[in-house]
């Protein structure tokens, strides 16, 4: 019998080796994953990221998990017969509709994932911003204007906040403890009142409160992508705001940006939008040089 290695064992233990530098810088680390409604498309994407996020915490990263479920909150809404509309990537949000979205959000995704998790052999506690004041949320309006117009209006989007400040207790407990936080994007406002937070605000709030060392918000597409449809691998903050002011960037990509804006200035290193659709696309962008997606960095 041949004791010569086959090129599948030469290929296996390359990658294995590839992963050293990144294993040794990341020891200890908190890193905030985002984990969009479109990138849970189905029960393999959701196994492949638990085992991910089960991996990372394994090797002595400490994952952050927030998760998002608008398209499971707009087939809901869609079962109830209530009409959705967003401005600017967010949900107009009614007494209702805040209802509808905590119950999909906190009571349904938030379970499922930390029952992944479970199943990959990890320790995650499912919580929402409402638990331990981790998140206080404030209201927040859009200004729009009609197409040749210099009038802005204001536009009431009702429930819908976002983090005015985090609590971060019960996250380092949950670390602390060992277990993986798995945190649903609704919080309490000054008010009493339940607000409807995108989550894509909501992971880089906290990952700004962390100072976590990276964030990755997982979605549907390769990236950011140019007005040809080209991905565009790496972004300043100066970019972004190009990409924006020229209509580049639109609809759920806009607070995607946003965030990573706010969370490098918070002083989190780097933020990274990556296609949750491709199996282990957190393990390919982490421990591999390839790496994948749209990476942001302050310039
Ligand atoms: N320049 C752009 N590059 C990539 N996606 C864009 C861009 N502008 C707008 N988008 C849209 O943003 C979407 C991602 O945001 P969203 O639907 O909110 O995802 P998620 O549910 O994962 O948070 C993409 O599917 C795409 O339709
Ligand atoms: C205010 C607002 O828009 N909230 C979002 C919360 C869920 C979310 O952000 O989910 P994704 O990350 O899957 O898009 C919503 O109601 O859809």
């Amino acid at each position: 019998m041949s004791h010569d290695p086959t090129p599948e064992m030469m290929g296996k233990t390359e990658t294995l080796v590839e992963a050293l530098p990144y294993l040794q810088r990341y020891a200890g680390s908190i890193f905030v994953v985002k984990y969009g409604g479109h990138a849970m498309g189905n029960a393999g994407l959701a196994r492949d990221f638990a085992e991910d996020i089960v991996l990372l915490k394994a090797v002595g990263i400490l994952p952050v998990v927030v998760h998002g479920g608008g398209p499971q909150i707009g087939a809901m809404l869609d079962r109830l017969g209530i009409e959705s509309q967003f401005i600017d990537g967010l949900r107009v949000t009614c007494e209702d509709t805040a209802r509808i979205a905590e119950m999909v959000l906190a009571g349904s995704i938030n379970k499922e994932l930390v029952a992944w998790i479970a199943a990959a052999g990890g320790r995650a506690a499912g919580i929402s911003g409402k638990d331990a004041g981790l998140i206080r949320a404030r209201k927040i309006t859009r200004t729009t204007r009609d197409p040749g117009s210099a009038i802005e209006q204001v536009v009431d989007l009702g429930f819908v906040g976002e983090p005015e400040t985090v609590d971060r207790t019960i996250i380092d407990t949950l670390l602390a403890a060992g277990i993986i936080p798995v945190i649903a994007p609704v919080g309490t406002g000054s008010d009493g009142h339940t607000y409807n937070i995108n989550a894509d605000t909501m992971a880089g709030a906290i990952a700004g409160a962390l100072g976590a060392a990276r964030l990755f918000l997982l979605t549907d597409v390769a990236g950011v992508l140019d007005k040809d449809k080209a991905l565009l691998t790496d972004l300043t903050l100066g970019d972004i705001a190009t990409l924006t002011a020229d209509g580049t960037i639109t609809g759920g990509m806009i607070p995607k940006l946003e965030t990573c804006v706010t969370a490098i200035e918070a002083g989190v290193d780097a933020a990274v939008i990556l296609d949750g659709r491709i199996p282990h696309a957190l393990l390919l962008e982490i421990f591999t040089r390839r790496g994948a997606g749209t990476l942001v960095r302050k310039g």
